[in-house]
């Protein structure tokens, strides 16, 4: 009998309830066991929700980040944080958010301010893990309390729990050498701390443990081949069963290596993969137990489960018990309930499934396989009947969409003349100083802000006042840069809920939803628009409020775009055309977007690609290809302008060592990274590669609270200008300022603007 399971749930909540308990815990406004009673509720009720399954996974639940957890779990902080006097929770949020020195003397006075971990992306997703941090003498303690009374509770409830931890060799490999020593000399020391948890798991009942290990669907040096190969030789003593889960694409190369390593089961991703997991089971060992992830973890579209039972039947009768049946990944990256969605369009609807119903969709294949396709007739009916209303909907295409798609040719990607002539034509037109100041285009998204939408989504707040509302913001984000003195100006995207989510609101293709959450970082949020159709622009999205931000002010105003790549990262697409083809109809829709935009006068245009990097495959021989069409789409949206006119682009996420040639082939005129917290380094890809166009290296690290001093920045920049002509250096910030306060934000930009000036008079 086929086993279902699942590898791990969203825990953020259908309606938020984590983020919200969070964020008032944070600011003292609720105590630490109101925090924990709502922890305790929300797995109550998600271990409820998953019933039906055999399996049930534990200890995914996270207060903030569940790499973190397992530093904890492993004794593994930095040793910045030892030593602290309060709760280990508090302990746990200050590594994970830092802690400005004003606000512990604040607090208590005793234990400092301190630096956040480092935060960066899981895998190719657009969630974000706390690095784990090594140096040569770190050493590993084990404090198995929260996978244990999380399992006490979960048992407590009769679930049949299967905790989840992540594994010794992935742990390290995601995690950073901070004095650059050899992470896998640490290797030994860290088996043994599993080992003694796996025991603790043993002495506690528990059958199987899920250890995920995603870093087998990259590319493995040798070394990393043999961690592999000697971590689970040590581990294979436990007296639990261990399954090996890996996830976010295929096993390829490490095929034999993961089917032979010495535990009782595999997971390995199954959507996309078939032929992988084909040629998988010619060497897999009869006696283990295989688990195929057949339902998408990373989309939210209704599963094929006919599909699926066509290409599974005869693994099953070939397996028998030893096959499992999961998502192919966590769910941690889809929302979690369909049902709640109201307002989203009947038809697209039933397209459609988050985490329950894709818990559902497993239901049914195990019903089917365990009794017949008979006994689940009228389920897979109704899902041939969804899949088939999709396919045959003329709401997914647009025939002119398609033509002009099918109409580009090279020269829609090309300026009209090289960056040297556009930069003479631009600098006349706009006569900066040397250094220009600006801003990477989002001010403070006030609670005032967020409740004004809220309230005019919820149609108590009338539409003409909801506009007023957000011009008095932007005439607020005019007022204060004008004030401070910076020379390209913002209009801080007051009106935009998301920087994606805004332009699939307004893009004919997409359908949003009211509750599809999905967790970013700790109690940070995205919903991300669902494009299920050929893409077209009905009218300008962004062009009045540029405008009218215009208005306020004769310094220039940047007009504020999220770029084809990164809206295409950031959505749920639709797969059942390339996603490179989907790119190119987003671009096509950007490009008459910065058209207009140019067309009412605006000089500079800023085109985000914040999820540029973050798309690159995880294998790196994939990279060529989509590099090849990211940077296409890019160009296709941004160079149809005039040599006057200014295209600057955006990337936050740092390493472009190995891609800076796709970066300077985007040819924007002006590119905005971040590189406060790299001490400039970052820049020496730049240099190295001698880059030719303009570059505004961060300067300020915004996912701080604490203030750059001017003398900070100037040095900054002092470096800066050893790697880049200071001719062709802007100074700004790392990334918006959204997720500032204003407090913070002020006395920093007016520090920037003093250090723009010091070293424009030393110049
Ligand atoms: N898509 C995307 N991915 C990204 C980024 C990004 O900006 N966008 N940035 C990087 C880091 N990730 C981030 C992700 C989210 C947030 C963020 O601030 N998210 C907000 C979202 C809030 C939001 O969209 N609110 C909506 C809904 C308004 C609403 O519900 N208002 C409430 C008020 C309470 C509230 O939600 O704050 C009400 O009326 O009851 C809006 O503004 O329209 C949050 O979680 O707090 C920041 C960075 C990488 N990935
Ligand atoms: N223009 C956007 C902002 O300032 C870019 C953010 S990149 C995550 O918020
Ligand atoms: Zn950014």
């Amino acid at each position: 009998m086929t086993t279902i399971h699942n590898l791990g749930f969203p825990r953020i909540g259908a309606r938020r309830e984590l983020k919200f308990a969070l964020e008032s815990y944070w600011k003292g406004e609720s105590s630490r066991d109101a925090l924990n009673a709502l922890g305790a509720s929300l797995r109550q009720r998600h271990w409820e929700s998953q019933q039906g399954l055999d399996l049930v996974p534990v200890g995914e639940f996270s207060f903030y980040d569940q790499v973190l957890d397992m530093s904890c779990t492993l004794g593994n902080l930095p040793q910045r944080v030892h030593g602290f006097h309060g709760d280990p929770l508090d302990n746990y949020f200050r590594v994970a958010r830092g802690r400005s020195t004003e606000s512990a003397e604040r607090h208590q006075g005793c234990c400092g301010g301190v630096a956040a971990g480092e935060m960066t992306k899981w895998f190719d997703t657009n969630y974000h893990y706390i690095v784990p941090e090594f140096t040569s003498t770190t050493t590993f303690t084990l404090d198995p309390s929260r996978l244990l009374e999380q399992l006490a509770e979960a048992r407590q409830q009769g679930v049949k729990a299967k905790p989840v931890i992540i594994g010794p060799v992935t742990y390290l490999a995601l995690g950073k050498a901070k004095d650059d020593s050899d992470k896998l000399a640490l290797l030994p020391a860290l088996l043994d701390v599993y080992a003694q948890l796996l025991d603790t798991l043993a002495g506690q009942g528990v059958e199987w443990v899920q250890v995920d290990e995603p870093i087998l669907v990259t590319e493995l040096d040798q070394d990393w081949q043999h961690a592999f190969n000697l971590a689970y030789h040590q581990l294979k003593a436990a007296r639990v069963k261990l399954l090996v889960a890996t996830y976010f694409g295929q096993l390829q190369e490490n095929r034999y290596l993961a089917a032979n390593l010495p535990v009782a089961g595999l997971h390995v991703d199954a959507v996309g993969g078939q032929e992988d997991v084909l040629a998988l089971l010619n060497l897999f060992p009869d006696h283990k137990v295989l688990s195929l992830g057949v339902i998408d973890g990373r989309n939210i579209w209704k599963t094929d489960l006919v599909a699926v039972l066509d290409w599974l039947e005869p693994i099953a009768a070939r397996r028998g018990d030893k096959l499992w049946l999961a998502p192919s990944c966590s769910l941690l990256h889809v929302p979690v309930d369909l049902g709640s969605e109201q307002q989203l369009d009947a038809e697209i609807k039933s397209w459609l499934a988050f985490a329950l119903q894709k818990l559902d969709e497993l239901q049914v294949l195990a019903h089917a396989l365990r009794g017949g396709r008979a006994s689940v007739q009228d389920a897979l009916a109704s899902n041939a009947a969804s899949l088939a209303s999709r396919r045959a909907s003329t709401r997914v295409t647009n025939p002119a969409v398609q033509q002009a798609v099918a109409a580009i040719d090279a020269g829609l990607g090309a300026r009209k003349s090289g960056y040297v002539q556009r930069a003479a034509e631009q600098a006349a037109l706009l006569k900066l100083p040397a250094y220009p100041t600006t801003t990477i285009g989002s001010f403070p998204q006030t609670a005032q802000i967020r409740q004004a939408r809220g309230a005019f989504k919820a149609g108590t707040l009338d539409p003409d006042d909801y506009k007023r509302a957000m011009q008095e913001e932007i005439a607020r984000s005019v007022c204060e840069q004008e004030a401070l003195g910076l020379d390209v100006l913002v209009h801080g995207e007051a009106e935009r809920n998301d920087m994606v989510e805004y332009f699939g609101e307004q893009l004919e293709g997409y359908a949003f939803s009211q509750f599809g959450w999905v967790q970013s970082y700790g109690s940070r949020c995205v919903k991300p628009p669902i494009l299920f159709g050929d893409i077209s622009r009905p009218k300008a999205m962004t062009v009045e409020w540029i405008a009218y931000a215009q208005s306020l002010t004769d310094k220039p105003m940047k007009g504020m775009l999220t770029g084809p790549v990164t809206i295409l990262n950031w959505s749920f697409v639709r797969d059942d055309q390339p996603r490179s083809l989907t790119c190119k109809q987003l671009a096509l829709a950007i490009r008459a977007e910065v058209l207009d935009l140019e067309q009412a006068g605006v000089r500079v245009i800023q085109i985000d690609e914040a999820a540029l990097r973050e798309g690159l495959p995880l294998r790196k021989s994939q990279w060529k290809t989509y590099l090849d069409w990211a940077v296409d789409s890019f160009r296709i949206a941004a160079n149809g302008v005039q040599d006057q006119t200014q295209i600057h682009t955006h990337m936050c996420y740092s390493e472009f060592n190995d891609i800076i040639a796709s970066i300077a082939g985007m040819d924007a005129d002006v590119i905005t990274i971040e590189t406060s917290r790299s001490d400039m380094e970052l820049l020496d890809a730049f240099d190295d590669f001698n880059y030719p166009n303009e570059i505004g290296p961060g300067v300020y690290d915004i996912h701080s609270p604490n203030i750059p001093s001017q003398a900070h920045i100037v040095e900054l920049m002092t470096k800066a200008a050893q790697r880049i002509p200071a001719a062709r250096l802007w100074i700004n910030p790392d990334c918006g300022l959204k997720t500032r306060q204003w407090e913070e934000v002020l006395p920093a930009l007016s520090n920037m603007v003093a250090a723009a000036r010091e070293l424009r008079q030393a110049a």
